[in-house]
């Protein structure tokens, strides 16, 4: 059985008296490891290692020495790319050419790029008037902000923990990492990496646990933590952002959505119809940014349900390692009962079920495994639990709409403002609703084509600030204003 360990100060370790847990897999509930769990002792000499070494080697570092290692820890992810396959597919079991082509690249691309990011924002100047005459100059410098706790969740972990590590790294600072319980082990191998490049020790930790009473809450009650960068749930956020009134430190928050996907008349349906077939059941419908409740111009309506009906039901399940599979499990049965349950309340509230809507009949091992259908719905009011909840999961809700106005109303109609994704070959109306879509971020004519170089984050209930870029950079540093009088 595969022991998974905390990476403290360069080191695997565990304590012997502490506790473990079961990590299972998702595709047929096998134990596929076991995880420690990190007591307070283990989470405060991450937290004091991760101190430690910012006045060590990694403190003196130049800007252009660090943002060589984060190059080598990006070329490192590479030559070890099977192994992060290997690693994230056994947790979360979602499909080979989803690592491959999306998850696993990203992690190295997150180092490179906040590396080059750092070497290339300039920071302001302002010279200034002063009574005598002379002049005064401002300039501003980005220190790091010192020790930073990073909380990550389980649906793209190795991207969503890297998008974090990396822009944190490059601005100088140290981490103490608390990957998902249901996601330890990119998290964990990352540290060979780490160590592989030689990357001071204390500069990476992790550490494996759970939330409340457990690593997390150690972690972001940690008065020795300086920030705190979160990606997960809107309540858990709230119970971090709690935690981080005491001693006043800042967060970044990406949170939950309930996104809305918006197709016009005039929209390529061909192309439309793949993009919502992604946003809706791509990684099985566990991505922030996917969309749960779609919006389409009437002329199109039962059209566009029956071509997304037809996609849906032509989904490959499988194992990952099976490359003609293209469709994986929920992450947990846990996970999964969440999902079934709001499955029969829409049954419940009155929806005509297009498609799906139950659990599929699979053979062998995988009939224990967390699966459940992709499924569509129509007919419910937007009242109705599924049309306002986050569900993630597999499923959408399709309704019509008559004009832009009611559209657009619909789509803001919810406490949550992550993303949204848009069809249509007008462009000056992909403009206009792009603009009054109230969300951190719209696509149109397309879904989850990033450029790390943009703002990421949700507005609402489903973040606090932005990171990507240059706004990585804020949050990460301290900004200081110098001003020399001349
Ligand atoms: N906005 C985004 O960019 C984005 C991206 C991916 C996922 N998400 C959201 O994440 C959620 C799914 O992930 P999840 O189920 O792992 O989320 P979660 O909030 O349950 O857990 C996320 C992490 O927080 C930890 N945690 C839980 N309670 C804690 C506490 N009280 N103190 C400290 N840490 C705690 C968990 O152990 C885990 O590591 C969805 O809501 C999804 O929308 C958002
Ligand atoms: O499930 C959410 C996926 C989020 C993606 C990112 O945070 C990203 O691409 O940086």
């Amino acid at each position: 059985m595969r022991q998974i360990r905390h990476f403290i100060n360069g080191e695997y370790s565990a304590d012997p008296g502490g506790r473990s847990f079961e990590k299972r897999s998702p595709l047929d509930n096998r134990v596929i490891a076991t995880v420690a769990e990190a007591t307070r002792a283990e989470v405060d000499a991450a937290v004091r290692a991760a101190r430690a070494a910012l006045s060590g080697p990694w403190g003196r570092m130049t800007t252009d020495e660090r943002c060589a290692l984060l190059h080598k820890v990006a070329d490192e992810i590479t030559r070890r790319f099977d192994d992060f396959v290997a690693a994230e597919m056994a947790d979360t079991g979602q499909p080979h050419h989803v690592m491959t082509h999306a998850f696993i690249p990203r992690g190295a691309a997150n180092f490179r790029v906040f590396a080059d990011t750092v070497k290339n924002v300039p920071t302001e100047a302002f010279q200034m008037a002063t009574p005598d005459g002379a002049g005064a100059l401002n300039y501003g410098l980005r220190l790091p902000k010192g020790v930073i706790g990073v909380i990550s969740p389980w649906n793209a972990p190795f991207l969503l923990m890297t998008w974090k590590v990396a822009p944190a790294l490059a601005c100088g600072n140290t981490v103490v990492v608390k990957p998902s319980e249901e996601s330890p082990q990119t998290a964990a191998l990352l540290g060979e990496v780490m160590n592989a490049v030689g990357i001071p020790r204390g500069v990476y930790n992790v550490v494996q646990g759970f939330g409340p009473d457990s690593a997390g809450e150690f972690i972001t009650t940690h008065e020795e933590i300086d920030a705190i960068t979160f990606t997960g749930e809107t309540r858990t956020g709230t119970a971090i952002m709690q935690a981080a009134a005491v001693g006043m430190r800042d967060v970044s928050f990406e949170l939950g959505g309930k996104n809305a996907g918006i197709v016009f008349a005039d929209a390529d349906f061909d192309a439309a119809v793949d993009g919502i077939f992604r946003s809706a059941f791509m990684n099985t419908g566990q991505v922030c940014l996917g969309t749960e409740r779609v919006y389409v111009e009437r002329p199109i309506f039962d059209r566009f349900v029956q071509a997304l009906k037809l996609k849906a039901e032509a989904v490959k399940y499988g194992r990952p390692e099976d490359h003609a599979s293209n469709y994986g499990p929920l992450i947990s049965q846990e996970h999964r009962r969440k999902v079934l349950g709001y499955y029969a309340k829409a049954v419940e509230e009155g929806a005509t079920v297009v498609t799906g809507g139950g659990v599929p009949e699979l053979p062998g091992e995988l009939a224990d495994g967390a699966w459940v259908q992709p499924t569509i719905w129509t007919g419910l009011p937007e009242t109705a639990a599924v049309v306002r909840e986050e569900i993630f999961g597999p499923c959408c809700h399709i309704r019509p709409f008559d004009d832009e106005a009611e559209v657009t109303a619909l789509a803001n109609a919810t406490d949550y403002g992550l993303s949204t994704t848009i069809w249509t070959t007008n462009l000056a109306r992909a403009h206009r609703v792009a603009a009054k879509v109230e969300v951190g971020i719209t696509w149109v004519n397309s879904w989850f084509l990033r450029d790390l170089r943009t703002a990421f984050g949700g507005s609402k209930q489903s973040g606090i600030g932005r990171e990507g870029g240059v706004h990585s950079l804020e949050f990460y540093t301290e900004t200081r204003n110098v001003c020399i009088k001349l």
